[in-house]
């Protein structure tokens, strides 16, 4: 009796709690000088300053939900209006009916009849549909008390699918079908990481051996070089890299979209000795014909090709599988709608048995991410064969949950929500332009 009792207690609480009302969201433009050390850097974007448009919701029980979308600096202001046009379309809902109808709330979002025109699904809107949606999704996984990997692992199948917008993919995939593909829960163990940070393009060549060095003794394995600014250089700092790290640890390269595609086919070529296991974004994000070329030039030297952080949507992720353009997903938590849509592409790169290798860094990114590879491996690809998740050491001191890496790999969080929140110190000496640390940068 009393444990019924207590059940029923727990029932009424939960019910309650998801009862909660989002009375006020908030946006502030976040952004830190990581330019002024040329961290970040590659072959298109020399000079990012790591930054993001960072919402807060508010409920009327207290309880807050915090989310975030990536950006490089300039232009945040832009993401900001965008979010607070969204923001009527999500203040005054509780949390019950949003999760109730989870797929719904996704289309009102991005299928508003008059916003829609921004994107649909792509560009600055979209990239404030996932901040907003990030924090709904963090403030559901505090409802729950859960990390935001194991509401999802703890989710009913169908829950979960209900959660996915299947427009524009169900001719490769269907409700139905995605039900079938996700697995029981698995045993949980920390997730292969690999590092970027040794060799953003900007840095000088004796950093990015000092780097290298650091990385080997701390048990990194896998790495990722910038390239696509000079061939020279590219085949020097490569030659470097491979020389440090020995035959057996993996390399990938990064040119960012510089290249046309037959440029991006002669240049990888050129660099095929130093084995990369892929070549990363080569040309245009939107070019799947291009990537699909590039694909089948590259296969024989034994390289792949990864693409999806600037991917815009899973509309566009289902030709790049359907067309055989890339070799290996890099969704993104920021770019694409939020948890929603990641599922969507986490699905269907399983059906076309592709490995899913996320992009991370930035501000943020390496935080958000690790939920959904982790929930992947648990009940999706249960496979870590080619797999491995990016990791990038900026920022995290601003988090007041970050990664914990060990032995190059993400270790499950275990704190509620979805590892988001900022400091609130950091927030406010980095608010754009206002902020004590820009207030005196002549930038
Ligand atoms: C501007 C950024 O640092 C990018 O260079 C970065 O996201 C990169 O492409 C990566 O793969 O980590
Ligand atoms: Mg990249």
């Amino acid at each position: 009796m009393i444990k019924l009792l207590t059940v029923f207690c727990h029932r009424k609480n939960f019910r309650d709690k998801m009862l909660h009302k989002i009375i006020n969201l908030t946006v502030r433009d976040v952004r830190f000088p990581t330019s002024l050390d040329q961290h970040g850097s590659d072959a298109m974007h020399t000079d990012p300053d790591y930054s993001a448009a960072y919402v807060v919701l508010d409920t009327d029980s207290g309880l807050t939900g915090f989310g975030l979308t990536f950006t490089l600096g300039k232009g945040t202001e832009i993401v900001v209006c965008a979010v607070e046009a969204l923001a009527r379309l999500v203040v005054g809902k509780c949390l019950q009916e949003i999760v109730s109808d989870f797929r719904g709330f996704y289309r009102l979002l991005t299928s508003d009849s008059q916003m829609r025109w921004l994107g649909p699904e792509k560009g600055v809107i979209h990239l404030a549909t996932a901040a907003v949606l990030n924090a709904v999704w963090d403030l559901w996984a505090r409802t729950e008390g859960k990390p935001l990997w194991k509401l999802l692992v703890d989710m009913e199948p169908k829950q979960l699918v209900s959660c996915i917008d299947f427009r524009y993919i169900t001719d490769v995939l269907t409700e139905e079908e995605a039900l079938g593909q996700i697995k029981d829960q698995m045993q949980k163990e920390g997730y292969p990481a690999y590092t970027t940070s040794c060799a953003w393009l900007g840095y000088p060549d004796e950093q990015l051996k000092q780097l290298c060095t650091d990385a080997l003794k701390s048990g990194w394995t896998r790495f990722k070089v910038k390239v696509g600014a000079d061939l020279e250089d590219d085949v020097r700092r490569c030659r470097i890299i491979r020389q440090m790290i020995g035959p057996d640890n993996t390399l990938m390269i990064d040119a960012n979209q510089r290249w046309d595609v037959a440029e991006a086919i002669s240049w990888v070529s050129k660099l095929a000795e130093f084995r990369p296991l892929w070549i990363e974004e080569p040309t245009s994000p939107d070019d799947i014909l291009g990537h699909a070329a590039i694909s089948k030039a590259l296969a024989p030297l034994g390289i792949g090709v990864a693409t999806g952080e600037q991917c815009q949507n899973r509309v566009m992720f289902k030709q790049f599988l359907q067309a055989s353009a890339l070799q290996f997903v890099q969704i993104d938590s920021c770019r694409l709608g939020s948890v929603n849509e990641n599922l969507a592409v986490l699905l269907m790169a399983h059906k076309f048995n592709v490995p899913v290798c996320p992009h991370a860094g930035g501000v943020g990114l390496c935080e958000l991410v690790q939920h959904l590879i982790l929930f992947d491996y648990i009940c999706v690809s249960a496979d870590l064969r080619n797999r491995m998740c990016e990791y990038v050491d900026h920022l995290h001191e601003h988090f007041t949950c970050p990664v914990v890496i060990q032995d190059a790999h993400y270790m499950p969080p275990k704190d509620p929500g979805y590892s988001c929140e900022m400091l609130e110190s950091t927030v406010q000496r980095h608010q754009y332009p206002e902020g004590n640390v820009w207030k005196n940068m002549k930038k």
